[in-house]
């Protein structure tokens, strides 16, 4: 009978394959709220860290909205020193500054002050705890929200400084992983708590496993890495076509207006952000609207855009102002 590796083995190796191109001496920080994924990742990182020459670092970030979230916080940096961490901080944060609800100011305010201590320790990758499950419940999100194929192509293993080894892996390998290491990871009270959107999600995940079947999960996954591949090969040609067309200040909209619709829309896109529109800030309706004026442009008026930006269509041309 062939061995099975055990979760150790296989969250261990996960972090080798992650970070294989990174050299000695390299600065690896790990993102650990102290639950189960990044206390396993922390602590598959301790190990193969110092093995491969690199200094290693852990964050742990306290918003200040739970009681008890600085002793969570004291506990995970003292257990990093004990583990061997060269360096282990706390970075308080108030997410109250952040506009948005309270998981998503909390995390804007977490990646603030996580990329504020990246830079500070010159970190060539922060890593975040992101499982397969994430990854389903993303997926699932982004079908519910409409997201389209961006948002279905899921969260990416590799962006910018941040990187998700473990984000083929099934949520139960990390449990094991703690229970086989002696781990005592923290629970967040809000799991279990249907109020936030995401432990609710985590419930419905449960429930369409057993109406769907095992494969769930995985098959979810499996979906986003396929999309990430083709929205990743489309972009490309985009900006291929894009960079070809010379960045142009004014859209020859006469000229897309033939090309398919996931070229057209992409050249569009980038436009728009060429002339200093956020991505974040551009809705489907905006690109939609825009779009409109390239394909379907009689009778259409200009198109507002945040920022108080108005595309319009003259002579085959879209020109962006403000008015
Ligand atoms: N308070 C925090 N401090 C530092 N990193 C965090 C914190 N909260 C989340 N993270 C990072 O973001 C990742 C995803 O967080 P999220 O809360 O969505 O996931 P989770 O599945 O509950 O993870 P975990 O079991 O690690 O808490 C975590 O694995 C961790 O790397």
């Amino acid at each position: 009978m062939p061995k099975i590796p055990s979760s150790v083995a296989r969250l261990r190796h996960a972090v080798r394959r992650g970070l294989e191109d990174l050299p000695r001496g390299s600065v690896v920080a790990v993102a650990c709220s102290g639950g189960p994924d990044s206390l396993a990742l922390a602590d598959a990182l301790a190990f193969v860290g110092p093995r491969r020459g690199w200094t290693t670092a852990l964050a742990t970030v306290d918003h200040g909205l739970q009681e008890g979230s600085d002793a969570r916080a004291a506990d995970v940096v003292d257990w990093a020193k004990e583990t061997g961490f060269d360096h282990a901080r706390t970075l308080r944060v108030e997410p109250g500054r952040f506009a948005g609800g309270p998981e998503a100011s909390a995390r804007d305010a977490r990646y603030e002050a996580l990329n504020r201590q990246a830079a500070e320790w010159g970190t060539a990758a922060v890593l975040l705890g992101h499982t397969r499950d994430d990854q389903a419940e993303t997926v699932l999100l982004g079908l519910a929200r409409g997201s389209g194929p961006r948002g279905l192509a899921g969260m990416r293993a590799r962006r910018g400084v941040y990187r998700r080894p473990i984000l083929d892996l099934p949520r139960e390998t990390t449990h094991d992983y703690c229970l086989q290491r002696g781990l005592d990871p923290w629970i967040d009270p809000h799991n279990s708590d249907s109020r936030f959107k995401r432990s609710a999600l985590r419930e419905a995940m449960d429930t369409l496993t057993a109406v769907l079947g095992h494969g769930l999960v995985a098959n979810l996954a499996r979906t986003a890495g396929q999309v990430a591949a083709d929205v990743d090969f489309t972009d490309a040609l985009a900006a291929e076509r894009y960079a070809e067309m010379g960045s142009p200040s004014e859209l020859p909209a006469a000229d897309l207006e033939g090309l398919p619709e996931a070229l057209r829309t992409r050249l569009e896109r980038l436009w728009l952000l060429d002339q200093g529109l956020s991505a974040a800030g551009l809705t489907h309706r905006h690109l939609a609207a825009v779009d409109a004026l390239v394909v379907d442009w009689s009778g259409q008026g200009p198109a507002a855009l945040p920022g108080g930006l108005v595309v319009a269509r003259k002579k085959g041309l879209l020109t962006c102002s403000r008015p």
